[in-house]
């Protein structure tokens, strides 16, 4: 067996874990028989602001990402969560969404709280299958967004 030029094994998982990780939310209606998500309109950075997204963050250097992710939803939306199944991504299982991102994605449901554009956004919208691309997504999360349509109950 001789080696192919070029081929390289390890490539997949340097693209992950040279890249910051973000985790985020997919907050639906219904965790087990989802008919809508909550997508979020950021306010900032300039170069973000209009785009919509999952709402999450950055990780802090102490936390779990489920630890994280419970106080993203907290500051950015006012909410506690119940999480469901993680969204596995094609790229070492998670999802890179720019040349410095990836991020990690699970189902959630709002058990405490009205979600509210509290810091980082300035518009939440509700999202059903026929309304999910009638906003503008962060290039990253287009093929979150392709993956999730088909899981949309009608
Ligand atoms: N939260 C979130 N970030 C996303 C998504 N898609 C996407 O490309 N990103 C990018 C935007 C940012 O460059 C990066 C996440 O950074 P962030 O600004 O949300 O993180 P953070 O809340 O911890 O912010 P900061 O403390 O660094 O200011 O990932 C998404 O769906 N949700």
């Amino acid at each position: 067996m001789t080696h192919q030029l070029g081929s390289d094994v390890e490539a997949p998982r340097r693209a992950t874990s040279t890249r910051r990780l973000v985790v985020a939310a997919i907050i639906v209606d219904d965790i087990l028989t989802p008919t809508r998500l909550l997508a979020a309109r950021r306010s900032r950075p300039a170069e973000l602001a209009g785009r919509w997204e999952f709402p999450g963050g950055k990780m802090d250097p102490h936390e779990t990402p489920v630890e994280a992710l419970h106080r993203e939803l907290h500051e950015e939306l006012g909410v506690v969560v119940e999480l469901g199944d993680e969204l596995p991504g094609p790229d070492d299982g998670a999802w890179i969404i720019t040349d410095r991102h990836v991020m990690r994605l699970w189902f959630a449901r709002v058990t405490g709280g009205e979600p509210a554009p509290l810091s980082e956004h300035d518009h939440l919208r509700w999202l059903d299958a026929r309304a999910l691309f009638s906003v503008d997504w962060l290039d990253g999360d287009v093929r979150i967004v392709s993956a999730l349509a088909s899981m949309l109950a009608g």
